[in-house]
């Protein structure tokens, strides 16, 4: 793969954000004065690798037009699926099938950086095995029970968070995730369709900070994140 490989990517947006409690799809709400969404395309768009986004939108969405960015010739849309793996599939439909890899990035993650994104993309000139931006777990983590009652203490040995993007050839993805939908195995993330008939899947170290905002205070964290003084303390000035 030379520099200059572009690569399509698929941004699940058809979410209704139950878990963040608001009153529009959380991906609509303002940080900085743009939505989560627009700052995720913005981050996408911005990176020289990034040649096309499909966007996968509820099917009662009507904000994605309002939004100017909504005119960018990059940007195409579909409809997504009850499930943010029928969405990630409907997106997936829509890539040119000649396009060797394909990434998946969540709308609701608009603090990824740039330089995390080219290091996740190196994975096209290293061979065919995908690939997954994560970050270490920092925490002691515990399984309990049903009463919330600490049953063991995990090792956090090689334990990680996955984020996105995630990285796979186009075909191997679409069909790890038709077989899964076939089998109907929930499928939470790209890799673990792929993981679900014994597929590869790198680990690729980025940055805690490319949070998934989910809930109320997520909001706050990305706000923080994504200020011009996170900026500056990222390039260590
Ligand atoms: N049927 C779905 C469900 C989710 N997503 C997208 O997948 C990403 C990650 O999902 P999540 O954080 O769970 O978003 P929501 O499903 O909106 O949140 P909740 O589970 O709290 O409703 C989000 O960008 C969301 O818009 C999607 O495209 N289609
Ligand atoms: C894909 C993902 O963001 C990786 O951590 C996560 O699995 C999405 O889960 P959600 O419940 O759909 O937010």
């Amino acid at each position: 793969m030379t520099i200059t490989t572009k690569f399509t990517v698929v941004v699940p947006a058809a979410g209704i954000g139950k878990r963040m409690g608001a009153d529009c799809p959380k991906q609509y709400l303002l940080i900085a004065g743009k939505s989560i969404l627009e700052h995720t395309l913005n981050n996408l768009l911005a990176h020289p690798q990034i040649g096309r986004v499909i966007v996968v939108l509820h099917p009662d969405d009507k904000q994605f037009k309002q939004l100017a960015i909504a005119a960018d010739k990059r940007i195409s849309v579909v409809t997504g699926g009850e499930e943010r793996s029928d969405s990630v599939l409907a997106g997936l439909n829509a890539v040119d099938a000649s396009e060797p890899w394909v990434l998946i990035h969540d709308a609701a993650r608009p603090c990824l950086h740039a330089e995390d994104l080219t290091k996740l993309l190196k994975l096209a000139e290293q061979g065919e095995v995908g690939g997954i931006l994560a970050a270490p777990v920092r925490d002691t983590m515990k399984r309990a029970n049903a009463d919330q009652l600490i049953i063991k203490t995990e090792s956090r040995d090689n334990l990680w968070h996955a984020l996105t993007p995630q990285f796979f050839p186009l075909a191997l993805l679409k069909f790890a995730l038709q077989t899964a939908q076939i089998q109907k195995i929930a499928i939470t993330d790209e890799a673990s369709a792929i993981e679900q008939y014994g597929g590869q899947v790198k680990i690729v170290e980025g940055r805690a900070s490319n949070i998934k905002v989910t809930q109320p205070e997520d909001l706050f964290l990305a706000t923080s994140y994504l200020s011009p003084l996170a900026a500056i303390e990222d390039k260590g000035e």
